[in-house]
């Protein structure tokens, strides 16, 4: 059964320096006060609409806290029950959303005096291994085994914060077979008391990255994904059951305006709006059934995409700052968060089968506990349906799982579908755990995609190999012919017999290597071997030599994926290849929009952006191809970027660079000059090209003309948030101021992640010297 994510919203005091101006209001329906679990059901949060201020706006949640609302309230409200379903098998994700210095901080981390959902979370997960301890005698303390991680993503890469920086590297997200994603490599520290959490969050969090900005002086300029997993081990039958809790503390959207951001705040404060923007993205494209949601295009929805539309429970924590300066912002969050409560995920129990072989129904714990029926008060229902631990297939799962919100106080027992006598396809019957499996199983397809990469590369130089041998041996036989022929003349009809075979010969000797050629052109040759070396499995799996069939069926399966579509490749390859794709994308869909098929160019380009996501220049050619698409408008392309756009001294450079090299490859290779050369000078003319391409304007995402561009009257009715759109009058009015403008570029900045800004020499005309 699919459950709805869960939306509360938490209005923080007034700070010292701001002014009482009551602009966003909590007020509770006369119904609702006092009505025990639930209270706040019909609060809601009032805001007056900046442009008109007669206007009030008014955003119903499942809880609107106020000014005066404590951390325990919180806790014992909505979080409580969230931590409760861990130990059912599920994964919950709790995050906290707001414009910076909303109080997500406060309300996720707290402090000594107030301790927020994070620390309250970690005691209750120790008090409930507690009580099922105590409730259960079959089951030992160390049965339960409880650890955490703690990562934060910051400028869109992911660092594991349980690690000391300096030896921190950037992790990979990656995706398992079950389409499930994971950050690779990321710690799990095992934790046996709350004092032991804290000791290594505390020391976690001080490598959390931090800035002062003029709205917070200590303010978040990462997400933090804090997950405490707690697995429960039926030693007696060799399965468990896994529940993970993810309390994300989201870096604040910024208004650069407000926060008087530096250099390298403004860089920070653009990574994060951008992410931010994404998520919008992700949720509007859930809301409106879109049959791609761009998850791919941040770290930040990739990593939450279990909890957008998966299959974990999810809490929203919308922070609110007070003041009529936040209005805007706090509109954007409060529409963002009525867009989130119509997704719906389908939460699943996460459990495992660790028998080799199959076994008959599991024996029933004592009635007195049950794993999935812990009641509102952490202790475990009695007579509650017992769970059944045989992993079940996705689908089956989804459907046979029912967690349904109640209220305040949130689920109901799950019903578990009837134990199956033989285990579904897909049991492992590892000693690896699932993830130790996956992780390798990603490790062996990169490998091979790498060794294939290699290959493909190995190929392509045999092939110029062989074509420059060719050229070299036809060269040769043209010269062997004239000299023959000179040597007929010479000598008339005395020639030897002996010298017209020998010259027969070796012309077919000379020919020889053309045959060869042709024969190289057969596509059984050319074609990459699909099949999986078979010795390749066996370093990774010594141990575990009767799965190296099953390993190998399931690569075999990813790898046809891999094949079948580009969908999952960006993840299992080197950055330098999927530029590379890319960029071949790029081209492929630059050809069609110069040829007006808008449609498949937008395709293309989409398919470009799943291998280089993070490009934001692409990112806009998208939304204007697709805005142009939809208004059926024909697309006009912005002029193309002559060399000098990106940098004058760079190009200057690179030209120079260039050149020489280019003669002396003339002179060193006097093939240059022939059609393999020509072909290859074209071929780096077109690359060249198709870089700008991917550079295609220079702007931020989502600064503040941006976000300006992305407000409209809807919006401020709290209608929904806009999505960014450029459309063509706004486009061609800036082509024509850039025709009166000189753009100058840091000759430095050539990183693909990060859009260059440019400083306009504005009013003067360009002279051809410049
Ligand atoms: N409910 C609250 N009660 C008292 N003080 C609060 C509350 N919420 C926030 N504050 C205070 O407001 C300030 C900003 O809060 P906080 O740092 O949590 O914001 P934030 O949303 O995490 O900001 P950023 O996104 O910049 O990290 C802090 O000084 C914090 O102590």
């Amino acid at each position: 059964m699919s459950q709805r994510i869960r939306i509360i919203a938490r209005l923080r005091p007034r700070l010292r320096t701001e002014p009482d101006d009551g602009c966003v209001q909590v007020v509770r329906h006369s119904n609702a006060v006092a009505s025990g679990s639930n209270a706040g059901t019909t609060s809601s949060i009032n805001i007056v609409n900046p442009r008109d201020t007669s206007q009030v706006f008014k955003f119903q949640f499942s809880n609107c806290y106020d000014e005066a609302s404590t951390q325990e309230e919180i806790f014992g409200n909505d979080v409580q029950p969230m931590v409760d379903l861990v130990y059912q098998g599920m994964t919950v994700t709790i995050f906290a959303y707001g414009v910076t210095s909303s109080g997500k901080t406060h309300t996720m981390q707290g402090s000594k005096a107030a301790p927020g959902v994070i620390p309250r979370t970690v005691e209750a997960i120790f008090a409930h291994r507690r009580r099922l301890v105590d409730a259960t005698p079959t089951l030992a303390p160390e049965d339960i085994s409880i650890s955490m991680s703690y990562m934060e993503i910051y400028k869109d890469d992911v660092y594991d914060l349980l690690v000391t920086r300096e030896n921190a590297p950037k992790l990979p997200v990656r995706e398992n077979e079950h389409g499930k994603v994971f950050v690779a490599n990321l710690t799990y520290e095992p934790i046996a008391s709350f004092s032991d959490f804290e000791t290594i969050y505390t020391r976690a969090t001080k490598h959390r990255s931090v800035g002062s900005t003029n709205l917070n002086h200590a303010s978040s300029r990462s997400h933090a994904i804090l997950a405490i997993r707690a697995t429960i081990f039926d030693r007696t039958h060799n399965r468990s059951l896994t529940g993970t809790i993810n309390l994300v503390d989201l870096a604040g959207s910024e208004n650069n305006k407000l926060t008087g951001n530096d250099a390298s705040r403004m860089a920070e404060s653009a990574a994060i709006n951008k992410s931010l923007s994404v998520l919008g993205q992700v949720v509007h494209a859930l809301n409106s059934n879109q049959t791609r949601i761009p998850y791919r295009n941040s770290k930040l929805t990739r990593i939450l995409q279990d909890a957008l539309g998966g299959s974990s429970v999810g809490l929203l924590i919308c922070n609110l700052a007070p003041g009529a300066k936040f209005r805007q912002d706090t509109l954007n969050t409060l529409n963002f968060a009525v867009r989130t409560k119509n997704i719906e995920n389908k939460p699943v129990v996460n459990e495992q089968d660790h028998r080799q072989v199959p076994r008959p129904p599991f024996p029933t714990l004592p009635s007195s506990i049950a794993l999935g029926g812990a009641g509102p008060s952490g202790l475990p229902r009695t007579g509650a349906a017992r769970q059944s631990l045989v992993p079940v297939p996705r689908k089956q799962a989804r459907a046979s799982v029912s967690v349904v919100a109640t209220g305040a106080q949130g689920f109901q027992p799950m019903v578990m579908p009837p134990l199956k006598q033989e285990p579904p396809p897909g049991t492992m019957g590892l000693t690896l755990t699932e993830v130790e499996f996956e992780q390798k199983v990603a490790k062996v397809v990169e490998a091979e995609v790498n060794r294939r990469m290699e290959e493909l590369e190995r190929q392509r130089q045999a092939k110029e190999a062989r074509a420059r041998l060719s050229m070299e041996r036809e060269l040769a036989l043209r010269a062997t012919e004239a000299g023959n022929r000179a040597s007929f003349s010479d000598h008339g009809d005395d020639c030897d017999d002996r010298e017209r075979s020998g010259s027969v010969a070796s012309e077919k000797e000379n020919r020889r290597p053309r045959q060869a050629k042709s024969k190289s052109k057969s596509p059984r040759k050319e074609s990459i071997s699909l099949s999986i070396p078979a010795g390749i499995l066996t370093p990774v799996l010594k141990r575990h030599k009767e799965l190296d069939s099953e390993v190998r069926s399931k690569l075999q399966e990813l790898e046809q994926k891999f094949d079948r579509s580009g969908k999952d490749a960006p993840d299992v390859l080197s950055p330098v290849s999927k530029k590379k794709m890319g960029r071949a994308y790029v081209a492929a869909a630059r050809s069609c929009s110069e040829k007006g098929d808008l449609q498949a160019a937008l395709d293309l380009y989409r398919k470009a952006e799943s291998f280089v996501p993070d490009n934001i220049k692409l990112k806009e050619r998208i939304i204007e191809i697709d805005w142009a698409v939809k208004n059926s408008r024909p697309f006009i392309p912005s002029p193309k970027p002559k060399k000098k756009s990106r940098s004058k001294a760079k190009s200057r450079r690179h030209e120079s660079v260039e050149g020489a090299s280019d003669q002396a490859m003339e002179m060193d290779h006097p093939e240059a000059n022939t059609g393999e050369g020509r072909h290859h000078r074209r071929r780096k003319e077109q690359l060249k090209s198709e870089d700008e391409e991917m550079d295609v304007e220079t702007e931020l995402l989502h600064d503040e003309r941006h976000s300006k561009r992305g407000r409209t009257a809807d919006d401020e009715r709290g209608g929904e948030v806009m999505e960014i759109e450029k459309t063509p009058a706004k486009r061609l009015r800036r082509s024509e101021r850039r025709k009166n403008a000189v753009v100058v570029v840091d000759s430095e900045d050539d990183d693909d992640d990060m859009p260059h800004i440019p400083m306009k020499r504005g009013g003067q005309r360009p002279t051809a010297a410049t």
